[in-house]
Parts: C-alpha cells; sequence; structure tokens
C-alpha cells in the first residue's frame, strides 16, 4: 500500500514517521525548506512513546508528483488546504483514499467538491506534538490515537486494508464505524479547548483554578454541544466522556495546538475550528455567547498578526 503523507508538521510527521519506522510504503509531500531538513536532519520524532531518527526519509515535491498513491494522509493546516490540494492533486486516482486528519469539518466540503466524496473518508486524529524551534516533532505527552472511516459508517475493504497496514504502526490506530459521529464529538471538544486556552492564555488547570474559569470552560462545552445536537450529532459517545473529563480536571496542564500556534505567534484556524461552529449555530439559532467572544478574540489575533 502506497502511501502518501501530505506535509511532514507535528501531525504529519509524526504519524507519518511512525508508519516509515513500522517498514510501511510512506513517502512525504513536503515543500523545499522541510525537504532540505529531511534530507540533512532525517525526520526526528522526540517522544514519550519513544524517540526515533528517519535518516532520509522518501520525499517528493509537488513539480515532481506523477505517481498514483493509495492512500493520501493530509496533515496541512485548514488555512493552507488549497495549495495543498494544488500539491497532491496528482497522486489522486480512480482508487486513492484521501484521509484528512485536520481539525474541523468543513475541510470535508472542499475535498468533496475537487475529488469527489467517494474518494474522502473520515478522519482525526487525537495528539499534542509540535514542531520544535530545532524542527523536530516533538510529541508533549503520550496520549495518540488516529481513527479513519467511510463516511457512511461501513467496514469497507479499503478500510480493512488501511486499518492493517495502520495498526502494525501506530499505537492507538482505529477504524471507526462511526467516523462522523467521532469527528463531530473531536470538534466539540477540541473547539472548547481551543477557544477557551487560547482566550485566557492559560492551561486548563489554571483557567479552573481562577474565578468563574469553571463556569467558562463548562459553558462553552454547552455551546458547542448544542451545536453538534442541532446538527444531528449529539456527543456523548465513549470518546467523548472521556475527554470531557481533561476539561475539569485540576491542574491539568492540558492546552490546545492552537493556543501553543498563538503562544509561537502562528496563524490559527480561527476560521475553521471556531468561525464554522458559529455558522453552523447560529443557522440552528443556538445562543453562543461565550464562543462568540473566543472566536473575537482569535479574529484580533489574526488582525494583530497581519499587522
Ligand atoms: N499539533 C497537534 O497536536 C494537533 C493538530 N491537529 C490538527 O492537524 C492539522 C495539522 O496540524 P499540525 O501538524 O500541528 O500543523 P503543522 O503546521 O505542524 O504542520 C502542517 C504541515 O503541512 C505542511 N504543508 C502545508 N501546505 C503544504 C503543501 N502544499 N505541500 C506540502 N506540505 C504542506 C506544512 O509545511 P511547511 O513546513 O512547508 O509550511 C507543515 O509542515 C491541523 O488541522 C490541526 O488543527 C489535530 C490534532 C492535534
Ligand atoms: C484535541 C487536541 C487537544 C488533541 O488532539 C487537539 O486536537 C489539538 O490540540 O489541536
Amino acid at each position: 500500500m502506497r502511501i502518501l503523507v501530505v506535509g511532514a508538521g507535528a501531525i504529519g510527521g509524526y504519524f507519518g514517521g511512525r508508519l516509515l519506522q513500522a517498514g510501511r510504503d510512506v513517502t512525504f509531500l513536503v515543500r523545499p525548506r522541510r525537504a532540505g531538513e529531511l534530507a540533512s536532519a532525517g525526520l526526528v520524532i522526540k517522544s514519550p512513546n519513544g524517540d526515533v531518527t528517519l535518516k532520509a526519509p522518501p520525499t517528493v515535491e509537488a513539480d515532481k508528483l506523477k505517481d498514483k498513491f493509495d492512500v493520501v494522509l493530509l496533515s496541512c493546516k485548514a488555512f493552507d488546504l488549497d495549495d495543498a490540494i494544488k500539491s497532491f492533486a496528482a497522486a489522486v486516482g480512480p482508487d486513492t483514499a484521501i484521509i484528512p486528519m485536520l481539525n474541523g469539518m468543513k475541510h470535508l466540503d472542499t475535498l468533496d467538491a475537487r475529488f469527489g466524496k467517494e474518494r474522502v473518508l473520515g478522519g482525526l486524529c487525537a495528539i499534542a506534538a509540535t514542531l520544535s524551534e530545532k524542527r523536530e516533532v516533538v510529541q508533549l505527552q503520550p496520549m495518540q490515537a488516529i481513527s479513519y472511516g467511510e463516511r457512511d459508517g461501513k467496514l469497507s475493504d479499503r478500510v480493512r486494508a488501511i486499518d492493517e497496514a495502520f495498526k502494525s504502526g501506530i499505537v492507538g490506530a482505529t477504524a471507526s464505524q462511526n467516523i462522523m459521529q467521532d469527528m463531530w464529538e473531536k470538534w466539540v471538544f477540541l473547539s472548547s479547548l481551543a477557544a477557551s486556552t487560547s482566550l485566557m492564555r492559560a492551561s486548563v488547570g489554571n483557567i479552573l483554578a481562577a474565578p468563574g474559569g469553571r463556569d467558562f470552560l463548562l459553558g462553552i462545552l454547552d455551546e458547542t454541544s448544542e451545536i453538534a445536537t442541532a446538527s444531528g450529532y449529539p456527543p456523548g459517545g465513549p470518546f467523548f466522556e472521556r475527554v470531557k473529563g481533561n476539561l475539569t480536571t485540576e491542574g491539568s496542564p492540558m492546552t490546545a495546538s492552537m493556543f501553543r500556534d498563538i503562544k509561537a505567534g502562528l496563524p490559527v484556524e480561527a476560521d475553521h475550528v471556531v468561525g464554522d461552529l458559529i455558522a453552523r449555530g447560529d443557522a440552528a439559532k443556538v445562543p453562543l455567547p461565550k464562543l462568540r467572544i473566543a472566536y473575537t478574540h482569535l479574529k484580533a489575533y489574526e488582525k494583530q498578526r497581519a499587522g
């Protein structure tokens, strides 16, 4: 099974690297700077689950991409999606399955419109990872999971084949027969975490320790949960019940990747992760006072960053 990992940043580098480490046929589609880094220093993963340096991992740049791949594992940020699509389009043939790992949901519409719904699986990952100043992939906590599945819930032959390839390389890889529900639940959790930690500039533990902090966190979770419910995906599955506890754990150092990006002065997925959720909530007339404040904050950050 030929796997093209689009991007070798935090999550692409991590999950693609683990697959490569396990001997899977992985190629990273990268831009020139990352290609140079990987050629000279290798793909370096620092992780509580085991460090590894993969010397000269196979890479390709967009203008050299000619072959079709069986699987495209998409790991760009939402604001790079259009450019990434142009870059990997040549790799998509009639039987290619695209697995997006982006947070949010709107990328599914964009990918469907360009490649056809039948080529786009549902996908998500749960991990805390970052690309360090040394351009190493750093996993910040042991937690890791990646899921993929047909959006109609069928356990198809292609999903079984992907599962076999992924499971043998990645701890926490799972074929899901309810991936749309899983993606919504992840979105509810992530958007609540990202909105709160970015707005408060603090970890969950420090927000909980502040006056009104617990009410704010739980209030935002109520708002995002109501949007999911109004959209036909009421949260409440095992994943959701587990992660909900993460938002109320005293002393928890947990933050979202969005907050880490803000601290590093990097662009954020404000519209994709929070703005799109608000648009869906507005359409369903869900009151969203807390989420709206967080969104205004993120857009102000973007404005400030643009100068
Ligand atoms: N980091 C985390 O802990 C988690 C992140 N997510 C989600 O995963 C997604 C990716 O996040 P993350 O890995 O942190 O982001 P990063 O910025 O670390 O990585 C994204 C990578 O995509 C690459 N890229 C963008 N466009 C192209 C292109 N046209 N061709 C080749 N490569 C391209 C970038 O390359 P370049 O270096 O050239 O800019 C970059 O290395 C986001 O949607 C995020 O919300 C989900 C769960 C956890
Ligand atoms: C939910 C979480 C925190 C872990 O996957 C995440 O997706 C992120 O930080 O972007």
